[in-house]
């Protein structure tokens, strides 16, 4: 029995993310994707940032972004982690890495997606994320065939992402996989864009970490 970690992402609002701290997520990330309907925008506010403190760990979401910069805003609102939804090479992601960020690569999974695509970036990264392949790079709603993650026997753990809802809660005790290290939410979770429903995320954060999945 594993307790699996949890991020909660698309967030923005700091009302919001005073509300979702109470419920002690794992991760909290922040979409640094301009085209994102839940871009944090050129200039976030601050307090975003220092309400998330403690266990918490900061996450910025990041699709084909200029090194330099993804370095330059980690830095500047003390993100811990890069997760990143574009074609970044191992070479980009190791350069994140040995600057001091955890890394999180993300993919997009279909039917035809090559797990073997994957091999070149065991130890440029610390976790995969799997999502779901749409017209978006990510916080498409949309869930994928998760038996397909059997192909993946690679010694890097993920996070599993992509549409998952409060509902989902028996289907996710019932998936199992040796790399499972963390769950993903975000749109499943919302009122509105980068607005997260309290009542779900704390229901659906404390059902997960009761059934020790
Ligand atoms: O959420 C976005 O708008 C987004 C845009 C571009 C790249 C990544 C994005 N989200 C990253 C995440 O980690 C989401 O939680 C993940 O894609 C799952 O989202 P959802 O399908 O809405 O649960």
């Amino acid at each position: 029995m594993k307790t699996l970690k949890i991020k909660v992402c698309g967030m923005r609002g700091p009302e919001n993310i005073r509300e979702v701290m109470l419920a002690s997520p794992d991760y909290l990330g922040y979409i640094f994707y301009p085209k994102s309907k839940r871009f944090v925008g050129e200039t976030p506010n601050p307090e975003i940032f220092s309400l998330v403190s403690g266990s918490t760990q900061k996450v910025g979401v990041f699709v084909n972004e200029n090194l330099e910069k993804v370095r330059t805003i980690c830095a500047n609102f003390g993100l811990e982690v890069a997760q990143l939804h574009g074609c970044e090479s191992p070479e980009y992601c190791l350069a994140l890495k040995e600057g001091g960020l955890q890394v999180v690569k993300a993919f997009s999974v279909d039917e035809h997606f090559d797990f073997r695509q994957l091999e070149n970036y065991v130890g440029a990264v610390d976790y995969f994320l799997f999502d779901t392949k749409g017209k978006l790079p990510g916080g498409t709603g949309q869930k994928f065939n998760w038996n397909l993650l059997q192909n993946y026997q690679l010694p890097v753990p993920f996070f599993l992402s992509g549409g998952i809802k409060p509902a989902d809660v028996e289907a996710l005790s019932v998936f199992n996989h040796k790399q499972l290290y963390a769950l993903d939410i975000n749109s499943g979770f919302e009122i509105n864009p980068a607005e997260k429903d309290i009542e779900k995320v704390n229901k659906f954060i404390s059902q997960i970490r009761k059934s020790a999945i």
